[in-house]
Formats: structure tokens, sequence, C-alpha cells
């Protein structure tokens, strides 16, 4: 019988569950799949699991302690076990494109501090090459039209092609818990997602972008056929 897509998310986040251990420090995603394993894992603290979380954005944070799941930050625990999330594109070697939610900074910063991060997901997620999801960019509001100018050079000087918009709320600026703005950057391929990520960095208006590189070391992909995995 074929899975409609949130049944895949809760199989993508008790797959996950099984990574948890007793005592884990955790770093805890976000975005709808994300939530299905926080729902999850609300009920394991609830028989008993002792784990303590860092959650990557405010909405996660805000989910969690509606399920009681006791939450910590990275001032007080910088170092993580375990962190689970989602993700919008996985490509080869585990790439990512992450920030549909527009909580990639967080995440971010939450999965570098992490000994390992699982992404979930459902198998229409992984892609050959990385690229036909926008690549969401945080960009400080200060100097938006010269960091634009500057990431379109970056991409020309790449030889990529770029179309993009800002991501709107209400017909305003979509703005991050970190107080900035999310430009959504078409390239169509991105072939190379460590150089164009190294790129990108480079611009001073931009504070980070959607490409997770050398972060995931596992990816659970829930499929009609079941759960399949992916080692980095
Ligand atoms: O990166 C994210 C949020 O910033 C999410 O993990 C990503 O957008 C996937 O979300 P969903 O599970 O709802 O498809």
């Amino acid at each position: 019988m074929a899975l409609d897509a949130k049944a895949l998310k809760i199989a993508a986040g008790q797959a996950a569950l099984e990574h948890v251990e007793d005592g884990m420090k955790l770093g805890i995603g976000t975005g709808s799949t994300a939530e299905e394993f926080i729902r999850l894992l609300g009920v394991r603290v609830g028989e008993g699991l002792k784990v303590v979380g860092v959650p990557t954005s405010e909405r996660t944070a805000a989910l969690c302690r509606q399920l009681s799941i006791p939450l910590t930050d990275l001032d007080e625990t910088p170092r993580l076990d375990l962190t689970i999330d989602g993700a919008d594109e996985i490509g080869p070697e585990l790439a990512l494109i992450k920030g549909g939610g527009g909580a990639l900074l967080r995440e971010k910063i939450v999965a570098s501090a992490s000994r390992r991060m699982i992404v979930i997901a459902d198998e229409s997620k992984h892609v050959a090459t990385l690229g036909r999801f926008p690549l969401p960019v945080e960009v400080v509001p200060f100097g938006l039209r010269a960091t634009l100018l500057a990431i379109e050079k970056t991409a020309e000087r790449l030889g990529l092609s770029l179309t993009h918009e800002m991501r709107l709320a209400d017909g305003k600026p979509f703005v991050t818990d970190g107080g900035h703005f999310i430009l959504d950057a078409s390239f169509g391929r991105i072939p190379e997602p460590r150089a164009l990520a190294q790129a990108l960095n480079g611009i001073p208006g931009v504070v980070e972008t959607g490409l997770f590189t050398g972060l995931a070391s596992l990816a659970i992909l829930a499929g009609g056929d079941g759960i399949r995995t992916i080692d980095a």
C-alpha cells in the first residue's frame, strides 16, 4: 500500500529514533519531517528516556516544550552527540540543501557542534545533483542590493545560471530567528556544492547558505518499499 507523505515522515522519524540512546545530547531539527521525529521522541521521553536537546529554531523549541522534552543550549552544552534533522535535497556524499523552513543558520551551527548528523526525509528528496530546489541564502538586511549583486557576480564567475527571489511572509521579507533575510537562489544544478558554498560564504553580506557539506553521516530515506539508509 502506498504511504502518504505524513506516513513517510513518521517512518523516517521512527527509524531515526532507533539511533537515540539514553543520556544523549541531541541537536533537534526543524521542518515537518523533524517534527514527526520530535513527536515520537516526546513519547519516548514520557516513557522515561533521558535526553537533552538543543533546538534549531524557535518553532522547534516551542514544540519540544509542549512535549516536555528537556532543552539546553550550546552555551551550556557546546558538544552534542547526535543531530537529527530534515533536508530539502540530499545529493552525492550526503551534501544537502537545507533551509526551506528558514532555520538553516541555527541548523548548521547545531549540526557542526554534533559528533554525528542523521538526515531524515522521504526518498523523493534524494537526487543525483543538487540544485533543483532553490538554495536558501541567509543575508544581512544592511546593504542588501550590493550583496545581491555580489551573489550574481559569484554565480557568473562559477559559470552557474542564477535566478533569485527574496523570501516573503505576508508580503514582507521573511525574517529568520537571527533577524536576517533569506534569498532563494535557483541555480538549477549545483555540481560542486563545496565550491559554491565557499564562494558564497566569502561575500560579506552573506551570513550562511543552506548547502551542508561534510556534515551528515547517515541519511534515512522513507519510501513505498520501506526504509533505505545511505552512509556518507
Ligand atoms: O531545512 C529545513 C528547515 O530550515 C528543513 O529540514 C527542510 O526544509 C525540510 O523540511 P520538511 O521536512 O518540512 O520537508
